[in-house]
């Protein structure tokens, strides 16, 4: 201890007489003292602040006191060691090892998305937490509730039509302090993501965020930023110290949850919020519900009010970016392949030819033709939304495609590397939506295990068939409605933070109504 105080109080004298090399005057002198001084402050405080939210959460795994949803200077990360342990894996066998025969739980780095210092759905590691959850949620996304979703989708489908003519009317009609683009240009991504936000608000909440008409709620943009800045700070821990999360976006959940309840029998619909709530009473009604014990509750996966809140807000953290940026990755690779683009138009106009004007196609229509299915299947090829990979982590020594394994490692299912392996998919990089077409493709059949877009095993995508659902739905509707075309001089290079999305979060097509 005395060498610690020691070391602090000669410190100022240590940085300063190295940033003292050449004073000019005594206050240049004293300057970086008084910064040194100041520095040595901030940290000692941030440093016992931290001690006790990694007290606090250590004696309460339930942690969750407003700092703890607000200001999170406790992170999951702060302990990974600097030496690098992760092997990046991109032989289909190996692939398929790690993600479903060995099914090794997912890495640390998915802690950083564990809210109220929970476990949800997609952030856990803990196997039988896992099963428990997913048990309870899976049902929400099977084919026969989805179908409920279905006029849902069509009213926020609707409400992009509506803007996207009124902009195709008059280009300032956009929000005030947007660009206002030449008449005629339509920038899909931002729409593909503010409508995929309306979907899953209104289906995971009961409440569009009306993105689309008026792109102003707060909440989206709050979460993104703190989702951004956490994956930063994943990897630059010295950010951690300057620039805190804010974790009020949570509250929203909170909200919205308590409206449904308070709503009662009246405020019913058919919805994911729903179905979890429902969910909640039938196990409380089955003698299956909570204990007590909030730790033990947490741990068995029982869906506890905050459990309702906070997979909710999974839904909008998993569900929204990811199917936006993979139908704007879609309309970006039809534009530039007008070939493409005109054959499965075609398709589409076949499917809805009896539909009377101005009717949406509806899923019936569009949920089996293959060529839609393709050209999604081959966007999601080439730009799959886990573009860093899917990290888990190898529980014993193990050995993988020849190669000693180390318990402990980070094995990353390098998921764009096998969807661009030439072996699996002939001409790699071309977008060619007819080699998944068995009767068509002029390359060998595709193989088993080499394309997972929505991962697999039992920690695969859960909302897989509602993203089918969407991204039907709404390429349909759009490529029957309007005449698409590439605007040339664009960039389309993407990043990833949570998912994948396009750098310069633009893309810009043009429109024109169809007649
Ligand atoms: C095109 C759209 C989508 C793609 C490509 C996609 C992809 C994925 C992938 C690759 C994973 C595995 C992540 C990992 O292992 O680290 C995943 C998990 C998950 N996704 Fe999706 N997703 C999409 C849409 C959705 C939607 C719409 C929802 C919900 C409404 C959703 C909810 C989830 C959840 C909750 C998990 C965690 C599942 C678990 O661990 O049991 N996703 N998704």
């Amino acid at each position: 201890m005395a060498a610690v105080s020691k070391l602090l109080a000669d410190l100022p004298g240590i940085l300063s007489a190295s940033l003292d090399k050449y004073p000019k005057t005594v206050q240049d002198l004293k300057k970086p003292r008084i910064l040194a001084r100041l520095l040595i402050t901030f940290a000692v405080l941030n440093a016992l602040r931290k001690f006790k939210t990694n007290r606090d959460s250590m004696l309460n795994p339930l942690f969750r006191s407003e700092q703890a949803i607000t200001n999170r200077y406790f992170h999951p990360l702060s302990h990974i060691p600097s030496t690098p342990n992760i092997v990046s894996i991109a032989d289909k066998d190996a692939v398929r090892e790690i993600l479903v025969t060995s099914d090794f739980p997912k890495s640390e780095i998915h802690e950083g998305l564990e809210l109220y210092n929970q476990h949800n759905l997609f952030s856990s590691r803990n196997k039988d937490f896992h099963k428990n959850r997913r048990r309870l949620v899976a049902p929400a996304f099977g084919l026969q509730y989805l179908r409920s979703l279905e006029p849902v989708m069509h009213d926020c489908i609707h409400v992009l039509i509506r803007k996207i003519d009124e902009i195709l009317e008059d280009p300032r009609s956009v929000k005030k302090g947007t660009k206002i683009l030449p008449k005629g240009q339509i920038n899909v991504c931002s729409f593909m993501n503010r409508l995929s936000l309306d979907i899953i608000g209104e289906t995971a909440f009961g409440q569009s965020f009306q993105m689309v008409r008026d792109d102003s709620h707060p909440i989206p943009r709050q979460m993104a930023k703190t989702l951004k800045r956490s994956m930063q700070q994943t990897f630059n821990p010295w950010m951690r110290w300057f620039l805190p999360l804010d974790y009020s976006f949570l509250r929203f959940g909170a909200e919205r949850v308590k409206v449904r309840r308070e709503a009662g029998e009246q405020g019913k619909r058919a919805d994911l919020l729903q179905f979890l709530i429902d969910a909640q009473a039938n196990e409380r009604a089955n003698g299956n519900g909570e204990t007590g014990n909030e730790y033990e509750d947490m741990i068995a996966g029982k869906l506890t009010d905050r459990a309702v809140e906070t997979e909710a807000i999974v839904f909008l953290i998993a569900g929204s970016e990811t199917s936006s940026t993979a139908m704007t990755n879609t309309l970006m690779y039809l534009v530039k392949n007008p070939r493409t683009l005109n054959r499965l138009v075609r398709e589409l106009d076949q499917a809805t030819a009896n539909n009377p004007i101005g009717a949406l196609p509806t899923y019936d229509q569009v949920r089996n033709l293959p060529y839609l299915t393709a050209c999604i299947n081959e966007s999601m090829r080439l730009r799959p939304v886990a573009a860093t990979g899917l990290p888990r982590e190898v529980t014993e020594d193990t050995v993988m495609g020849g190669y000693n394994i180390p318990k402990g490692t980070i094995v990353l299912a390098n998921i764009p590397s096998l969807h661009w392996n030439k072996e699996y998919f002939p001409r790699p990089t071309e977008f060619i939506p007819e080699r998944w077409i068995p009767d068509e493709s002029a390359f060998p059949l595709i193989q088993d295990f080499t394309f997972y877009p929505f991962s697999a095993g039992t920690r695969n995508c859960v909302g897989k068939n509602f993203a089918m659902m969407e991204m039907r739905l709404i390429l349909a509707t759009i490529l029957t409605t309007y005449d698409i075309e590439y605007v040339p001089y664009q960039r389309d290079d993407y990043v990833q933070f949570i998912t994948t999305a396009l750098a310069t979060e633009s893309y810009i097509i043009k429109m024109s109504k169809r007649l």
